[in-house]
């Protein structure tokens, strides 16, 4: 790897960076010599790590306590406790800027409510999908179709395993053998099994328009009624045991048999959606049979969903939010979670009152309650004494500076640490905040100028390439002069300049060039342009687009500025 490769990875990881130092050390140490050699990892294993788990730093761990989001976590819990007593919730859009704990609270009550879910076998399924990566109806539907089929196989698979053990059980009695010593087994008959009796459609599940409009309230009214009284006779009469199939719904092993080959009938015809390829409609059709397969409410989670209105419209929420109206067996409510405000502006009204049943709104975090958070996950992520005073408090201002984005204060945390470790300090200091800062935005620059298409790259080289000249107050019109010399250099196509305008105004809103609008009297009004970041790493991350490295003698397009 390249040095250039490692810097412009955009990375906030400083690990990475660490290559760096390796490559000095690498001609030192001699391959063939007798002494035993400090190895690669040896020096920098040596230092005492300041780390205790750095793990919990990361964006991808779910941290079990979120400080804070009490008032919106209770405010989801009680909408979806609904789906607990097998009604459907209310549909929740969430609100907020980035790194507000959004996605952490949702993750979080979902967890909940899936785990309540089991507790008391009401059948709840939550299903997460960020719509950055999955960003148009037929994926979102392809993946939905894919993971309830899964679900239904499972669950499936656990039916034909129960019906296949009550068998054993009547084979056993049956025999003459003494079941008592697996009494518990035998009468533990699985509640949702108590669908198949007195309806001989269920058994044909999905495939079957039949197939009763029951809603999980009426199946526990049902369990509580026939089946968990015949148990409770059978477990009071434990003494003399009776027939297994006393306290199921069947009455013949026969019986029992066929529901085993019906059902794995209904597992072979599912069929997994290819991620291309179908008709939208037929995604749609098998998505809706899985979900509709069973009897429970599904909760979609639809992360980023603004991503998804824009990327593809909203046919997806359309689709969704109608299901209700003809699911017969499961009720759908769908959690949508968005850092734009205003994506709901471009929503069908039907769809957006539908969405927005009720909202609930992540404010950004102030400093102290950053604080809190950084405090909760230093006591795990650090050894004792590794941080001094004043780091937490520091983070949790920059990032409240930025706006109260608590990724960004956990990322300013973990990289000053590893700065610290880096340079094998024993604590973490002011000093590695103050560096993690720079390197962080530094890296997101990076990242950002590197993602620039072509031409938003060629209008920001002429900008550098105007500041590197010493001019100052630049306009739209040297820009477009200089960006056009540009694309005649590396042949390409050279936009109008009020396009050039526009991708100047793009610049801006991505913090990397500042354009202020000034009024020249009565010569009208103009953009006056300087760079916002860095301009030798800008330049350099440029420069290592393979089509702008072309341009070799750049010193003559400044001077041409002056020919117009
Ligand atoms: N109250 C909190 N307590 C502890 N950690 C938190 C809290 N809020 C956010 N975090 C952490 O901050 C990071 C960002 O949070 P999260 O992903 O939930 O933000 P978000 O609002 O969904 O942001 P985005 O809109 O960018 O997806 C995560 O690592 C999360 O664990």
């Amino acid at each position: 790897m390249s040095d250039d490769d490692t810097e412009f990875t955009g990375s906030n990881d400083v690990e990475g960076d660490d290559t760096h130092g390796f490559s000095t050390d690498f001609g030192d140490t001699e391959l063939g010599d007798d002494e035993p050699k400090q190895g690669l990892f040896d020096d920098l294993l040596s230092g005492e790590p300041i780390f205790e788990n750095k793990e919990v730093l990361r964006p991808s761990y779910t941290p079990h306590e979120l400080p804070h989001r009490s008032d919106q976590i209770n405010k989801m819990a009680t909408i979806l406790v609904a789906a607990l007593r097998g009604e459907t919730p209310s549909n929740i859009l969430i609100y907020g800027k980035t790194g507000t704990g959004k996605t952490a609270s949702a993750k979080f009550v979902s967890k909940e409510l899936e785990s309540t879910s089991q507790k008391y076998s009401v059948p709840c399924d939550v299903e997460y999908i960020n719509c950055e990566v999955t960003d148009t109806q037929y994926r979102v539907l392809a993946q939905l179709a894919n993971k309830f089929i899964e679900k239904n196989k499972e669950r499936i698979d656990d039916r034909i395993d129960s019906l296949e053990d009550l068998l054993g059980a009547i084979e056993e009695y049956e025999a003459g053998n003494d079941p008592s010593a697996d009494e518990s087994e035998l009468f533990d008959y699985p509640d949702e099994l108590a669908d198949a009796p007195d309806d001989p459609n269920v058994s044909t599940g999905a495939d079957n328009p039949d197939t009763p409009n029951e809603s999980p309230v009426e199946t526990e009214g049902y369990e509580d009624g026939d089946t968990a009284g015949d148990s409770g006779a059978t477990a009071d009469g434990a003494a003399e045991p009776s027939h297994p199939l006393a306290s199921t719904p069947f009455d013949s092993v026969a019986e029992i048999e066929a529901r085993i080959e019906s059902l794995e009938e209904d597992k072979d015809s599912f069929e997994d959606v290819p991620m291309t390829g179908w008709p939208t409609d037929r995604v749609y059709n098998v998505f809706f049979d899985a979900v509709d397969y069973d009897e429970r409410v599904v909760v979609i989670m639809l992360d980023e969903i603004d991503k998804l209105v824009e990327k593809s419209g909203d046919d997806t929420l359309y689709n969704l939010s109608r299901m209700n109206s003809e699911l017969e067996n499961s009720r759908v409510s769908i959690i949508g979670i968005s850092n734009d405000l205003k994506f709901t502006d471009f929503l069908d009204p039907r769809v957006k009152s539908s969405l927005g049943e009720e909202e609930i709104v992540f404010p950004p975090y102030d400093a102290n309650q950053l604080r809190d958070i950084l405090e909760h996950r230093s006591d795990v992520a650090f050894k004792g004494g590794a941080l001094s005073e004043d780091v937490i408090p520091l983070c949790a201002a920059f990032a409240a500076q930025e706006h109260g984005d608590a990724r960004r204060a956990l990322d300013l945390l973990r990289t000053a640490g590893e700065l610290a470790e880096r340079s094998q300090a024993e604590t973490i200091v002011e000093e590695h905040v103050r560096q993690a800062q720079d390197k962080i935005e530094l890296d997101r620059v990076v990242e950002v100028v590197r993602t620039l298409p072509t031409q938003s790259k060629l209008v920001l080289f002429a900008i550098i390439l105007l500041e590197k000249n010493g001019v100052h107050s630049i306009n739209t019109g040297e820009v477009f002069n200089i960006y056009k010399r540009l694309c005649e250099e590396i042949d390409a196509d050279v936009l109008t300049q009020r396009r050039v305008t526009d991708l100047i105004s793009e610049l801006d809103m991505l913090g990397i060039v500042n354009a202020v609008v000034v009024s020249k009297g009565r010569y009208g009004r103009t953009k006056e342009i300087s760079l916002s970041v860095p301009l030798e790493e800008t330049e350099a991350v440029l420069l290592s687009d393979s089509r702008l490295s072309d341009i070799d003698d750049i010193q003559p397009f400044v001077q041409a500025r002056f020919e117009n």
